[in-house]
């Protein structure tokens, strides 16, 4: 059962509004966890890099994996056995756990439950990264058992590579109210996001709820789906223009994460202004066209997340053996996009910018709508600041790697499914709108790299761009994120 649905509206208001920014001074470091033993169940994305950084914070850190994946040495039991960590099977290691850490895909989430909890010590603490089994399944747990979440906002590789570089990622932390039976869920839940690094980057203390409703929105919307349907449409449009294919595709595979740095750094507003003042103007308004064509777009999504109707939708084609979800990899496998050969010239860092105008506008379209409808359903602007805008480049940095191929296999089968939703529509609704679309905002610069502008009309547009709410809260944000490292210098 639904456990949102089954909520009177005050208590799921309640829990979507749950939001509050955590002070630095909150946090003790790993104390709470220290001397006790996390078992992570699963060693993929999340599960590994969460692991690592746990177990470098000075946390005892070991893996509980299925037999057969021990048995015949599948990636997880590389994964976990290479980088020196202790495996063993759930009936081995669960039993001896303090902390179980549920990292294993959420499709699978209900049957793990249902292996570990018989094997869980009474008064353990049970974790996940992402509530869905919670809250869209409505799965129960004992009720001696602590469930609290720690969501990384970003993919588990990116985890790594930020508290590697003495950063990290905002994490979103909760206690799952019916299950706190010690009072001791909030703590625990602290020194783990501390043990991963989230900390230094921004922890809210939210809610299953909020988180669940936030990171599907996020992940099917402007992370994923807007930078697949993007990916696809400016590289056929580049190539049907005479653009060559390996620049185009070079433009395109590492034109995301090099625009969105410098919004990570600076907010929407800074990836406007590394834009010329012509073509910052060309790419709001080619925004604002963007987002009045996708809101419906976005909105549906929105609201089938919030109805149960997306979870029921997905849930079908789990009992389908992910039919739909293979199809759609499949289909995303022989875009010409993902065919294309990664051209070897050199692009500079500004060329990303002067040639991806109309990258850089479809990635303000989305962040903002992205935002805006976020914080219209309830959730409050802190969190869909990190869910639309601050986990863009985490995400992008996949694509550069090895394009939407790499993508949709870091994330997790959740976000790829909602990612493959919204581009199947998200394509067809943009086709008329890139019939107009030419070279000079993909592939080619602006004007020739003429700088003539209106000085009236420089000044509304740059008024809008830094007065959008997603500007001023991302401004107070990025204020405590003192230890953010710059990728390039
Ligand atoms: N991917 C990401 O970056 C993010 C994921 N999350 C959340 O983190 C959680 C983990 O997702 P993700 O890291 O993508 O998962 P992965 O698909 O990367 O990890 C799969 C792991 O789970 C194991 N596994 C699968 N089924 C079972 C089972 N029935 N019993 C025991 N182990 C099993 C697999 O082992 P094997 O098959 O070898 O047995 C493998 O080790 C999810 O809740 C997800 O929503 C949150 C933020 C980002
Ligand atoms: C963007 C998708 C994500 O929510 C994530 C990496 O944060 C996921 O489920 O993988
Ligand atoms: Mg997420
Ligand atoms: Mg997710």
């Amino acid at each position: 059962m639904n456990y949102f649905n089954s909520l009177p509206l005050r208590r799921q208001l309640e829990q979507l509004g749950t939001c509050d920014f955590m002070d630095s001074a909150e946090f003790s470091g790993v104390e709470k966890l220290k001397g006790k033993k996390i078992v992570i169940v699963g060693c993929g994305a999340q599960g590994l890099n969460q692991g690592l950084n746990l177990r470098d914070s000075g946390l005892d850190v070991s893996y509980a994996l299925r037999a057969e994946a021990i048995s015949r040495k599948r990636q997880s039991f590389i994964n976990a056995t290479e980088n020196g960590f202790a495996v063993g099977t759930h009936d081995e290691m669960i039993p001896q756990a303090d902390l179980v850490a549920n990292l294993t895909p959420d499709k699978q989430h209900s049957a793990v439950i249902d292996t570990i909890m018989p094997l869980m010590k009474k008064g353990a603490a049970l974790l996940y990264s992402h509530g869905f089994n919670i809250v869209e399944e409505g799965k129960q747990i004992r009720e001696d058992i602590t469930v609290i979440m720690v969501a990384p906002k970003s993919p588990g590789s990116e985890v790594r590579e930020e508290y590697k570089r003495g950063f990290g990622v905002p994490t979103l932390i909760a206690v799952h109210p019916e299950n706190d039976p010690k009072g001791e869920g909030l703590e625990l839940a602290k020194a783990y996001a501390a043990g991963t690094g989230g900390h230094r980057a921004g922890v809210l203390k939210s809610s299953f709820i909020a988180e669940v409703k936030s990171d599907l929105m996020g992940e099917q919307t402007i992370l994923c789906g807007m930078l697949q349907t993007g990916s696809i449409l400016i590289f056929d449009k580049m190539v049907e223009k005479g653009i060559k294919e390996d620049y185009a595709c070079k433009l395109v595979q590492f034109g995301w994460e090099t625009v969105s740095e410098a919004m990570k750094h600076g907010g929407i507003t800074n990836m406007m202004d590394r834009l010329s003042n012509p073509a910052k103007i060309r790419a709001f308004e080619l925004s604002e066209e963007l987002k009045e064509l996708m809101t419906p777009l976005y909105q549906k999504h929105m609201d089938d997340i919030m109805s149960g109707k997306f979870s029921s939708t997905m849930m079908e084609d789990w009992k389908n053996d992910d039919k739909d979800l293979l199809r759609w990899r499949e289909e995303t496998n022989s875009t010409g996009f993902e065919k294309a050969p990664t051209g070897t010239m050199e692009i500079s860092e500004q060329e990303y910018f002067d040639h991806g105008v109309l990258m850089v506008a479809m990635v303000k379209a989305g962040v903002e709508l992205a935002f805006e409808t976020m914080t219209s359903s309830g959730i409050k602007a802190e969190s869909a600041y990190y869910e639309s805008l601050h986990e863009v480049p985490l995400i992008a940095n996949l694509i550069g790697r090895k394009k939407l191929y790499e993508m949709n296999k870091v994330i997790s089968d959740t976000a790829e499914y909602g990612c493959y939703l919204f581009a199947n529509d998200c394509v067809p609704l943009l086709q008329d709108f890139m019939k107009k679309i030419d070279t000079d905002v993909a592939g080619k610069s602006f004007k020739g790299g003429s700088n003539d502008v209106d000085n009236v009309e420089l000044i509304r547009v740059n008024r809008e761009i830094r007065n959008h709410p997603v500007e001023t809260v991302g401004a107070r944000l990025r204020g405590f994120m003192t230890s953010m490292k710059s990728l390039r210098y």
